[in-house]
């Protein structure tokens, strides 16, 4: 397959191009998501197998003062590729998010439940999902959560950013969810992108987190054992910690549509982050 992807120093970016050295990878500057057409003649110019968006719009809490301009990159471009590929017959991937739910109750999200996003970022990444499915490809969506990886911006880099000049942090206990490694996330595009290639009966839209699901403040005390820090993790609520976007308490997704449609399991972040720290030597 001549693959295609959208973004090049993202996090997910980075892992498939390790994965894919024979893919091509358009940069900002070689296609900018704020211009859906761009994104569409690239597609039609490559004229590639296959195509995986691993870029977007994704600062959470900025995006809520600048919600136009995350909805050209997260809701109008994604669509526009999508259209591309379905007028080429090729398959397209994209990642989104578990922000597109409210996250009430205690229940993992199934692909079918309601969404009702708390933020900007959510809603643009809804936006989206739905243009995705009008253009009525062989697409797949696969909705991810709490990406880690050793490059770029991430929690794990946070948290060992900020035990460097502290003994005590406080972090949210409230909000629960699946961390998953870019790794993780590359390995599951490609493989849907070439299982889709075969039977594009299976587009639709998917879910596919890290296992266990953890708060917030869990995920912190294991970075810190795992990295031999003696920084203390302190539990606090949501309520202790405003920002600028309403983050979902609950991020639990159900992936079992995931398994059963290409055999792809939830992966273990634990294990994950054991390597992601390895490579970022900063491993006991
Ligand atoms: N990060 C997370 O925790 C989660 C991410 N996701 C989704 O996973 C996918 C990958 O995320 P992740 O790898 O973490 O993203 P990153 O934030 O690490 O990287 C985003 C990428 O998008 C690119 N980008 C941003 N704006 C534009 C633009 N206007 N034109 C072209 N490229 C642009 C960036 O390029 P540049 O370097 O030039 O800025 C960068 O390569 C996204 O769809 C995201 O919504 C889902 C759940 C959780
Ligand atoms: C730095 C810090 C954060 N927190 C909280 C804030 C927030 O609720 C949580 C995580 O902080 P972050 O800024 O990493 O969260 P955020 O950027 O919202 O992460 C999200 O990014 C987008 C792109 C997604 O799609 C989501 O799945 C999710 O990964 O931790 C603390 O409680 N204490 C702290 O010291
Ligand atoms: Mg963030």
């Amino acid at each position: 397959m001549s693959i295609l992807v959208f973004g090049s120093t993202g996090q997910v970016a980075t892992e498939l191009k390790s994965l894919l050295p024979d893919a091509q990878f358009l940069s900002r500057a070689e296609a900018d998501l704020s211009n859906p057409e761009a994104c569409a003649t690239a597609i039609a110019s490559h004229k590639p197998s296959a195509v995986i968006n691993a870029a977007a719009y994704t600062a959470v809490d900025k995006a809520e003062s600048d919600e136009d301009m995350a909805a050209l990159i997260n809701g109008a471009s994604p669509a526009a590729m999508a259209k591309a590929c379905a007028e080429l017959g090729i398959p397209f991937v994209h990642v989104s998010t578990d922000y597109v739910f409210d996250g009430q109750g205690e229940t993992p999200f199934t692909p079918s439940d309601m969404t009702a996003p708390l933020g900007a970022y959510g809603r643009t990444k809804l936006k989206g999902e739905q243009g995705i499915a009008l253009a009525g490809g062989a697409y797949a969506v696969l909705r991810t959560s709490w990406v880690f990886s050793a490059h770029g911006n991430n929690f794990v880099k946070t948290m060992l950013r900020l035990s460097e000049t502290r003994d005590k942090l406080t972090v949210v206990a409230d909000q629960i969810g699946g961390p998953t490694s870019a790794r993780a996330i590359a390995n599951a595009c490609v493989t849907i992108a070439g299982q889709l290639q075969a039977d594009p009966v299976k587009a639709g839209l998917y879910h596919f987190s890290g296992a266990p699901d953890a708060s917030w403040a869990d995920f912190a005390r294991e970075i810190f054992a795992q990295a031999g820090r003696g920084t203390a993790v302190e539990d606090i609520p949501t309520t202790a910690f405003p920002t600028p976007a309403k983050r979902p308490p609950n991020s639990r997704m159900d992936c079992t549509t995931t398994f059963d449609a290409f055999g792809i399991t939830r992966p273990d972040w634990k294990a994950d982050l054991t390597d992601v720290l390895k490579e970022l030597e900063v491993s006991v």
